[in-house]
């Protein structure tokens, strides 16, 4: 008997699967955005998508123009390419998309319950307005300092860098411990910093692995590593409790880093924030923190190394502006008078920003502006702005570091208009190719906190050493959920005498 069903159930699957392929190529709907076709129900466009984003979004927009929606396990997202589509999104109304829907099966399980994408939309401006009280000039000046004694202990013990005069270094396996510590030190405090001296980096790796690109198709599958990244998360809360709790019962007097703000903080309502929120917070700063100005130190240093005119020409503003010799003193207020290595850094982000893919999910039916295409409620809707960032369309010699560029560019944030979702101006940034940073409500507040971190990183290397890097700038691995450089990530380095 179920040897004579199985020719029927085989071409029946086979009707079935024509029926797919025929239905890509001739119903086409103008009322939808364009299907990317493809030949794999439910995989889709993943392969190609996940390998090389913006080579795939380049292709499709040939064929497809800036919107159109691909396949990829299982999900439709549609994808509005250009400033236009960094604008439709960044800036939807909160009824039109979400962020929570989009992110928090992938996000809660590593960063825990009632915080980011686990709360309301209101909820989350109201965290956001704690976390940026924490992240001002007065604590970024005492950062510097403990960045630069941290970088000094690290470089001299690492196998990479060391007391010597000349090495190689693999910064593939060297910067994404520096960003750790000193990222540690001065967003989380010295207790925390001491942690990973002491176990914190497994714990650190494990929670890490819940953000594999699986997990956001399947975060609930029984994997061992989800086993892992749920035990991490537990511990690590537990530590930050345990920090809490003993602050709260010492005379100490309240300091200025993160744990000390979020402890004083207070909703509208004057109800404070609960233990567990401040600690699931911090484990999410250090997250989103991490990655991010990991993979960026990473690409500046091998932009950097291609082009050591550049690192000269950073010595030299350096001497200028922060001193040489015994006079030479790291000092943020002066970072603003050194335009060239904020450029580095916009440069480094212009081609290289971390995160390639911003989504959203559409609650109801959203027309596409001058178009007869609606986007269906149900779908997820993507925007690449590193896509626009790396257009011929927007910059010159769009595929090159060129940090000089930013000196004869308007400054596209200075006339842009601006509005508060609950935690400080930030702008609309409409009109803008170039977002690392996002836009809107959603919009990173880590920017200056970063852009001070990589500050003080590049400042130490241009101060200490001159290299070049190895082979060729990497190309991009898209594997993780940053872009990271592809192995081997080498520069080969010269301590200045
Ligand atoms: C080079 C460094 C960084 C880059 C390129 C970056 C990029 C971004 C982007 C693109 C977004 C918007 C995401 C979206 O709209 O879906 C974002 C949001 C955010 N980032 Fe960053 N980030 C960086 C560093 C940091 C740091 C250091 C922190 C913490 C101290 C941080 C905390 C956050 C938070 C809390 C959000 C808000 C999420 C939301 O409202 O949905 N980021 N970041």
């Amino acid at each position: 008997m179920a040897v004579s069903l199985l020719p029927l159930v085989l071409s029946g699957v086979l009707a079935w699967y024509v029926g797919y392929i025929l239905n890509q190529i001739t119903n086409r709907n103008p009322k939808r955005p364009p299907i990317v076709f493809h030949w794999v129900p439910f995989l889709g466009s993943a392969a190609s998508y996940g390998i090389d984003p913006y080579a795939f979004f380049h292709e499709c927009r040939q064929k497809y123009g800036d919107v159109f929606t691909f396949v990829c396990m299982g999900r439709k997202i549609t994808a509005y390419l250009g400033v236009r589509g960094n604008d439709f999104l960044f800036n939807g109304k909160l009824a039109d998309l979400s962020a929570e829907e989009a992110y928090s099966h992938l996000t809660t399980p590593v960063f825990g319950k009632d915080v980011v994408y686990d709360v309301p939309n209101h909820v989350l401006m109201e965290h956001k307005k704690f976390i940026k009280s924490g992240l001002g000039f007065s604590q970024f000046r005492s950062y510097v300092p403990l960045i630069l004694g941290e970088m000094d202990a690290f470089l001299n013990a690492s196998p990479d860098f060391g007391p010597g005069k000349e090495g190689v270094a693999d910064l593939l396996k060297s910067m994404p411990v520096m960003t750790i510590y000193t990222a540690s030190r001065t967003l989380q405090g010295a207790e925390v910093r001491k942690g990973f001296d002491a176990g914190f980096a497994d714990l650190y790796h494990d929670l890490d692995q819940g953000f594999s690109p699986i997990n956001f198709v399947f975060p609930w599958l029984p994997l061992p590593r989800n086993r892992r990244r749920d035990r991490a998360h537990k511990i690590m809360q537990q530590t930050y409790l345990n920090i809490i709790k003993q602050r709260r019962s010492s005379t100490e007097n309240p300091g200025t880093d993160m744990i000390w703000t979020l402890m004083n903080s207070k909703y509208r309502d004057g109800h404070p924030l609960k233990e567990h929120e401040i600690a699931n917070m911090m484990i999410a700063l250090l997250m989103a923190g991490q990655h991010t100005s990991a993979a960026t130190i990473m690409w500046a240093l091998t932009l950097l190394g291609s082009k050591p005119e550049v690192i000269e020409m950073l010595y030299e503003e350096q001497k200028r502006v922060l001193g040489e010799g015994e006079n030479f003193h790291v000092d943020f207020d002066k970072y603003k008078d050194l335009p060239l290595l904020n450029y580095v850094i916009r440069e480094t982000l212009r081609l290289h920003p971390p995160i390639h893919s911003i989504m959203r999910k559409v609650k109801r039916d959203l027309p596409v502006p001058d178009s007869k295409v609606v986007i269906p409620a149900g779908t997820h809707l993507l925007a690449a702005p590193g896509y626009s960032a790396t257009h011929e369309d927007f910059f010159s010699r769009a595929k090159e570091f060129c940090p000089e560029r930013w000196g004869e560019r308007p400054d596209d944030e200075e006339n842009a208009e601006q509005i508060d979702y609950g935690y400080g101006l930030v702008t609309k940034g409409a009109s803008s190719p170039y977002l690392p940073f996002g836009a809107g409500r959603h919009r990173c507040i880590g920017e200056q906190f970063a852009t001070m971190h990589l500050s003080t990183l590049i400042s130490k290397f241009v101060h200490d050493y001159t290299w070049t890097t190895v082979l060729k700038v990497p190309e991009v691995d898209y594997s993780s959920m940053v872009a990271l450089p592809l192995a081997p990530v080498k520069i080969a380095w010269k301590r200045r005498d």
